[in-house]
């Protein structure tokens, strides 16, 4: 049977006169790998933006795991269960690859202010357990041999690696990425959509992703939602959705 993670319902989202999000609506399902694409401007990011609360919408809901998270702040979204990364990658670069990973860790542990200054009990442990959590992690994405690297210096596709590295520190069950080919050539696009199969498979995540690199989009999703100006204008297998007259105009014209 399936299971609905995510829905979109009748999403608007304004920014004064400009309609960024048009009466957008998709049910993303428990473990499949959906695609959303489309021109520049077309909206995309505005939607990762309203579902993990750091725009509210104009109108529209959004639901996961069937809880309304409408109005409910970045960190209380990340602690329900979505993570993402972004178009330019978000580390903190003048410090290593392992504590860019504990850092993020930090968010999903709930020790209190006073072992934490007293250096006491729980926080002792909740540390070590980080720590351990953390290289797992870093082994996991293929940084474990570099984890006491500045993160700023690394080659782009291993600050990739460890931005998701970050996401999936906080234990989601969505995650959303936000173009994560994005100035990769053809040969890192396709390590890339292996190490994403990999994680959807060994964290049982499900994956919302923007993407650019169509060859990345066909081979990764299970269903694409093509955006327009803010609305949906095709949607389905990556089959149908290449095959789409409109899609071709809107999209893969303009690429060509
Ligand atoms: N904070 C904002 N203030 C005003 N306008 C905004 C804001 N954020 C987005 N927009 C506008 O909303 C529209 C959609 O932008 P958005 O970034 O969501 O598109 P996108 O599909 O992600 O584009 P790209 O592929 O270039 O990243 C654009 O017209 C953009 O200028």
């Amino acid at each position: 049977m399936t299971e609905t993670i995510l829905k979109i319902t009748d999403l608007q989202k304004n920014f004064g006169g400009v309609v960024a999000t048009r009466d957008f609506s998709l049910d993303i399902e428990k473990n499949k790998i959906v695609g959303l694409i489309g021109p520049n401007g077309a909206g995309k990011t505005t939607i990762f933006n309203i579902i993990t609360g750091i725009y509210q919408p104009s109108g529209g809901s959004v639901e996961f795991m069937g809880n309304n998270i409408v109005g409910k702040k970045p960190y209380q979204i990340a602690l329900a269960g979505i993570a993402r990364t972004f178009q330019n990658i978000r580390l903190f670069t003048n410090l290593s690859v392992l504590d860019n990973v504990i850092i993020a860790s930090h968010q999903d542990c709930n020790y209190s202010i006073f072992s934490e200054m007293t250096h006491l009990g729980s926080f002792k442990k909740t540390e070590k357990a980080v720590r351990e959590h953390a290289m797992q992690l870093l082994e996991m994405v293929g940084l474990q041999d570099i984890t006491n690297r500045i993160a700023g210096g690394l080659p782009y596709g291993h600050q990739r690696r460890l931005e998701i590295a970050r996401a999936l520190a906080i234990h989601p069950k969505l995650l959303l990425l936000d173009e994560p080919a994005a100035g990769m050539n053809a040969d890192e696009s396709e390590d890339l959509c292996n190490f994403i199969f990999d994680l959807h498979r060994k964290f049982d995540l499900t994956i919302f992703l923007i993407e650019h690199h169509m060859d990345v989009v066909v081979k990764l999703c299970d269903s694409i939602t093509v955006l327009n100006f803010g609305q949906t204008i095709c949607q389905g297998t990556p089959e149908q959705v290449i095959a789409e007259p409109c899609v071709i105009e809107a999209y893969l014209g303009e690429e060509e």
